[in-house]
Parts: C-alpha cells; structure tokens; sequence
C-alpha cells in the first residue's frame, strides 16, 4: 500500500479579496501561512515521512510545501513543480471580483464558470499581456499547449500525464507523495482517483490547508481516504 497526500494551499491574498485567481501568481496571506503550517503539524502528529513532494510553478502552492514540510522537520524532501499541477486558468476572468461577477452576470452564469466541468470560462486574447505566453517560467513549452482559459475537463487533461509519468510511479514504488496545489487542479485529482462522475464534480469543495490522505493499493485503486483535521 502507498501512501498519497494532498494539500490545498492555504488562503491566499487573492482568496481573501475574493478575486478570481488562476495562474495570477499571488502570495499567500498571513491567515494562509498558518493553515499551511497547521497542514504540517497535522502530519507531524500523524508520522508522516514523504519521500518526494510535487507543487505547481505558482508561489501559493510552492510556499505551501515549504511551510509545511518545515513544520514536519523535512524540508529536505525532494521537491519537482510543474505547471500542469497550477490552478485552472480562468481565462479573462482573471483579477475580476467573484461577487461583482455575480452581480453582473448572475449568480447560475458564475457557478457553471466555476464548478461546471466543461463550460468555458472566457477567454483571454492571444495578444493580452496575461496570456501565458508572456510569462518567462513557460518559455520552454511550446506555446500552442498554454491555455488561455480552461474549465475543469481541460485541467483534468493536462494534470493526468504528469500524474502517469511522475506521481503514479512514486506511488506504485511505495514512495510516500506530497503534493501541494490547487482547488481545481486537485479536484481533477481526486475525480479520477475517486471515479466521480461529471454530473458529480461541482459538488465537490476543497477545504485550504487540510491533508487529504488517500490509501491506494498496487494498481492504485484508493482503498480509503480521509481529511487530517481536528
Ligand atoms: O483561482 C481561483 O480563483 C481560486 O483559487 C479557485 O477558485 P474557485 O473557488 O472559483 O474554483
């Protein structure tokens, strides 16, 4: 049996102003640290040693790992990032305010945006500054893979060959895995590891800051998972 945990990372700065994030790199707010911290002391009372650790290229995620492999005393852990764990871009819904989004479209209109599995949010323009095409940490990939928006079918496709490739072997060699990340790049996670329809998806909410453990036998099949928490 192997053993896989997975953190949300703690509130970020955009979380708190509830703006609309995505592959926006915010930093974590002062409430974040604690709750990343607070991951690790969960883990430190329940024994865990990771052997290898995997976070996304965006700092909310990466200080996440840190604080909470340092509060376990493990910060020598070997630590891979990529960007197929990042947060599902949101499109042009970028730095706009969730309520006012609200207020302007409605709140079903905003709700599909957020938690439909395949409805597009819009798009932001090839040209637009934002573009990820721009951003000097995505200048080795071929830039006709970069979103310009993504609902969460799309994040499902390009986080599972990261997870075939890197994660799913640790696991299957008995290695204990971390991984640190994001609400939606987790929630597409967990629908594959749980077998979640898509029907079933939008109810599926992830707390920041809290281990989930998943126990998973050779072929990775889950047999048992739980939140660490009080
Ligand atoms: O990108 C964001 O705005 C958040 O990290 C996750 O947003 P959500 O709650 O709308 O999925």
């Amino acid at each position: 049996m192997s053993h896989l945990v997975m953190v949300r990372h703690g509130q970020s700065e955009w979380n708190a102003k509830n703006l609309f994030t995505g592959w926006v790199d915010v930093p974590l707010s002062e409430q974040g640290i604690e709750e990343a911290r607070s991951a690790g002391r969960h883990l430190q009372r329940a024994g865990y040693r990771f052997d290898v650790a995997y976070t996304s290229v965006l700092k909310r995620a990466i200080h996440t790992l840190h604080h909470t492999l340092g509060e376990l005393d493990q910060d020598w852990v070997d630590e891979i990032k990529s960007w197929r764990l990042n947060e599902r871009h949101y499109g042009a819904l970028q730095g706009l305010d969730k309520k006012a989004t609200a207020e302007k479209y409605g709140e079903d209109q905003v709700h599909r945006w957020r938690r439909s599995y395949d409805v597009l949010p819009p798009l932001l323009d090839e040209s637009d500054e934002q573009h990820p095409r721009f951003d000097p940490r995505y200048r080795e990939l071929d830039p006709r893979i970069l979103p310009a928006g993504e609902n969460l079918k799309l994040t499902l496709e390009r986080v599972m060959p990261f997870w075939h490739d890197h994660i799913a072997p640790d696991l299957r060699a008995g290695r204990t895995v971390l991984i640190a990340a994001h609400g939606n790049s987790l929630r597409a996670l967990i629908k594959y590891l749980d077998g979640i329809s898509d029907e079933g998806i939008p109810g599926l909410e992830l707390p920041t800051g809290v281990p989930l453990v998943y126990e998973l036998d050779e072929q990775l099949a889950v047999e048992r998972h739980y939140r660490l928490e009080e």
